[in-house]
């Protein structure tokens, strides 16, 4: 086992950084690990243009720490109303890298999202058309399917038909948790990727959910069972150049996690090549992870790979017990628990 690992810069394929006084926490602890991040759209209100989606650039810009060449790529979020105009004019721009097609009321922030599949089949066109992937939560929202099946059942209702209909469509099934996603992904086309998260991959419901309810596991898609994450490490350290790494790290004020009715979302951009490290050695398969986290991602969205270099080594540490977010506080995953690994400076 290497105690050092130097690997190519990684880049998040799937980051929530918030607003306003949030980013200057969110955006630094992003841009010490990743060179870009794909910022999703979920603020209040939603990112649904170009127009917002530049001024929301400008203000992830100016929250990087002074030396940073950390470079934020921009999301639209898919409404009902969202016209091929719009698309062709995000694309036009040239800092849009994709849109989100969030089902109405399946996560956070996701009201104004998308009521039936068909209400943005033009828009979808539009997309394959412009070249600009889609990026999909999958799950239904049914209130009578199990939160647990939420996935499966997004696959087999939506995304199977959404991938007929456009076979050249770029389509990122994003923070996959299940079997039976990896399955899908890798039996589709090579048009269709995953990102995987740290936490799905290091952990499952019963840590959740065992000995107590444990509200920082909470997230979404909620952690399944064990097979389901063995599942994820094989995708994840298996080679397939189809899945990617995506932290999908969601930060919620701690008074908004440990709550009678608590939001859904993890903190882990502190921390996550750090987490993503442990779960790779757990397969010895540190070997696999620079291309996990650093090649299929920007290859898949056929931008360059990034060309300087981060450090791990293999060091106990803290986590801290919480951080300052904003007037806030955020309890990170794995708060005031011991890591393994550490980030070294950078080597150009
Ligand atoms: N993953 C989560 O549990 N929460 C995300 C939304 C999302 O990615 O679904 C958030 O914005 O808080
Ligand atoms: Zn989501
Ligand atoms: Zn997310």
């Amino acid at each position: 086992m290497p105690d050092r690992l130097i690997l190519l810069r990684p880049d998040d394929w799937h980051i929530h950084l918030r607003d306003g006084a949030a980013l200057s926490r969110t955006v630094t602890d992003a841009a010490r690990t990743f060179g870009r991040a794909i910022v999703m759209p979920n603020l209040v209100p939603a990112v649904r243009n170009a127009s917002e989606a530049g001024a929301y650039w400008q203000r992830i810009q100016a929250a990087r720490p002074a030396d940073s060449r950390f470079e934020p790529l921009m999301t639209l979020y898919l409404t009902d109303e969202t016209s091929p105009e719009d698309i062709r004019t995000a694309k036009a721009q040239g800092f849009v890298h994709a849109a989100k097609l969030y089902p109405a009321g399946a996560t956070t922030n996701s009201d104004a999202g998308v009521t039936r599949i068909d209400n943005i089949f033009p828009t979808l066109e539009a997309m394959a058309e412009a070249g600009l992937p889609l990026l999909v939560h999958g799950e239904v929202t049914h209130s009578e399917v199990d939160v647990f099946d939420r996935e499966k059942r997004f696959i087999d209702e939506n995304l199977v038909r959404i991938i007929e209909h456009f076979p050249t469509l770029k389509v990122v099934f994003e923070h996959i948790t299940t079997r039976d996603a990896v399955q899908f992904v890798e039996t589709s086309s090579s048009n269709v990727g995953a990102t995987i998260t740290a936490h799905h991959l290091l952990y499952n419901r019963n840590h959740m959910l065992v000995g107590g309810i444990r509200p920082h596991f909470y997230c979404l898609p909620i952690l399944k069972r064990k097979t389901h994450q063995e599942a994820l490490l094989d995708a994840a350290t298996g080679g397939n150049t189809k899945f990617f790494l995506g932290t999908d790290s969601a930060p919620h004020a701690r008074h908004a996690k440990e709550a009678a009715c608590g939001c859904a979302g993890c903190y882990t951009a502190y921390a996550a090549i750090e987490l993503y490290a442990e779960a790779f050695e757990q397969r010895s398969a540190l070997d696999r992870l620079e291309a996990f986290a650093s090649h299929h991602g920007a290859d898949f969205y056929g931008i360059p790979r990034n060309t300087d270099h981060i450090t791990l080594t293999r060091e106990e540490w803290t986590a801290p017990a919480c951080m300052t977010f904003g007037e806030h506080t955020l309890v990170p995953l794995r708060a005031g628990e011991k890591l393994r690994w550490r980030l070294l400076e950078e080597k150009m």
